[in-house]
């Protein structure tokens, strides 16, 4: 009988990556653009979560600003151009991640990530940040047919990768990543320094951390029988 290994399910902007600076960054040269002022970065970045498209609309609601549906289009396109070109310039991995994903690796866990940013920009951006790497699956909002909080988004990711769907968990920042896993059936752990409107304990994750290096001791209260040596393949 072949066994699947557990697999942690990350959301990227605002749960792995400080990411706000480059996204409002790009709407603010869009908004400019278009005649309109900039949004300050402390209200903008809880705009994010949801794809640039939706953060490009969210801003132009924020600035006062009308925006038509193929005004939007345009918008979308050249907000994938400009922030394709500056990925990481003020983007970071949040403390403690990378010793995070050790841990997890560890343990067996194979990592995988699913963002609502477009694919070919999310492997970019982890290249640039030097975790390309340790995700053998990176999946997009353009990926499949649907994304978060579309729960099928987070099993399709699982699926891509081969991980057990009964010892997974997600880890995100915003309602849709909490939506969609609990949707799905996967247990998440919701990460409070990310983009959210409303405070992450109060969109009821099934666990909360304030840092990476509370992340294991989550997991391993989530999923413990991802950590029994007995349901590992013998070595
Ligand atoms: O950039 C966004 O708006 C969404 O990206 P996330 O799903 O990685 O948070
Ligand atoms: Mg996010």
């Amino acid at each position: 009988m072949t066994v699947l290994p557990p697999i942690a399910v990350f959301d990227l902007d605002g749960t792995l990556a400080e990411t706000a600076g480059d996204l409002v960054g790009t709407l603010n040269v869009i908004l400019a653009r278009e005649g309109h002022a900039p949004l300050p970065l402390e209200q903008a970045r809880d705009l994010l979560g949801a794809g640039a498209r939706a953060l490009i609309q969210r801003g132009f609601a924020a600035a006062g600003a009308e925006l038509g549906a193929e005004r939007l289009e345009v918008l979308f396109e050249a907000f994938l151009e400009h922030y394709g070109a500056h990925l990481a310039d003020n983007s970071h991995l949040f403390p403690g991640v990378v010793a995070a994903l050790d841990r997890l690796e560890a343990e067996g866990f194979v990592l995988a990530v699913c963002t609502n940013k477009v694919e070919a920009h999310a492997v970019a951006l982890l290249e640039e940040l030097g975790v390309r790497d340790r995700f053998p699956v990176i999946v997009g909002k353009d990926t499949f047919a649907f994304s978060k909080p579309d729960p099928r988004h987070i099993t399709a990711t699982i699926a891509r990768a081969g991980g057990d769907p009964t010892r997974a968990v997600m880890v995100g920042d915003s309602r849709a990543d909490v939506a969609a896993a609990q949707a799905g059936g996967i247990p998440v752990v919701g990460v409070t320094f990310g983009y959210t409107p409303v405070p992450m304990r109060e969109l009821k994750p099934d666990w909360t951390i304030e840092h990476f290096d509370e992340l294991v001791d989550a997991v391993a209260a989530l999923v413990p029988h991802a950590f029994q040596a007995a349901v590992k393949p013998a070595a």
